[in-house]
């Protein structure tokens, strides 16, 4: 596998969020279609960048055309919220995709947003090793096949924020973090659990990024994201607002 990072992945830039929402929409069918075997899995970001992306795999052709009973949804990170509430990364999930499409309830793996959060890591995880077979990764085989992110101003992605302790997180797969001046914990993959994907896309978009975009790009050390790698390919699909070099 490619071993890619935020310096050697390839970018693919788009005229505006549309066509970089549908570029990505139309990716992610033939990579779920093209896998005639076993599983799709994909870890899901939240935020806002990547709802019209969602919107869109609701309405046709995408809807009649994924394989969603092959298809199980995981999560990137969610704030440790119950799944009602409107920060819920799950809930915006279920509300423009999940809830218009006829995905079996048993293929989304929502993190869980009750009890502790502490508590919620570990079960999520345990959750991810039961869907993986194994409780460490192995060499070319991935958890996911598609690891779908954004990225933050500040250059977090997911919910591994700058300065915070999960940075150092190699072991498990999946922690708590409270960023600064959040208003709630958070619930993350970790760079390793993040790392085992067959292709880790970065969709990115507004002029608000494009600093950013080009920080992590080049690696630098203050940005979380920099350090995103996965086990196949990385990609970057941003719109031209978001690009450093359009
Ligand atoms: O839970 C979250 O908010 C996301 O996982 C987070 O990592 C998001 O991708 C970035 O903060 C960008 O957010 P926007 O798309 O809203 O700019």
């Amino acid at each position: 596998m490619a071993g890619q990072d935020t310096r050697t992945g390839s970018v693919s830039v788009f005229a505006d969020r549309e066509e970089a929402t549908r570029h990505l929409a139309d990716w992610l069918l033939q990579l779920a279609t093209e896998k005639n075997e076993g599983p799709f899995a994909l870890a899901l970001s939240g935020g806002s960048t990547p709802q019209s992306l969602y919107s869109l795999m609701a309405t046709e052709p995408y809807a009649s055309r994924f394989p969603w009973a092959r298809m199980q949804f995981f999560l990137g990170d969610d704030r440790f919220l119950p799944h009602d509430h409107e920060d819920s990364n799950f809930g915006m999930m279920h509300r423009l995709l999940f809830s218009r499409v006829p995905v079996p309830a048993e293929n989304l793996h929502p993190m869980p947003g009750v009890g502790t959060a502490e508590d919620a890591a570990r079960s999520y995880e345990t959750r991810l090793k039961q869907f993986y077979g194994a409780d460490t990764f192995e060499a070319d085989r991935p958890l996911f096949d598609v690891n779908l992110l954004g990225l933050g101003s500040d250059g977090h992605t997911a919910s591994l924020f700058p300065g915070q302790p999960v940075l150092k997180e190699q072991t498990a797969w999946v922690a708590t973090c409270v960023p600064p001046a959040a208003p709630y914990t958070r619930i993350t993959l970790t760079y390793p659990a993040i790392h085992a994907s067959r292709h880790v896309v970065f969709l990115v978009e507004g002029a608000g990024k494009k600093e950013a975009v080009a920080k992590v790009r080049a690696q630098d050390p203050s940005c979380p994201a920099s350090a995103i790698t996965a086990m196949g390919d990385l990609r970057w699909v941003l719109d031209r607002a978001a690009s450093p070099d359009a």
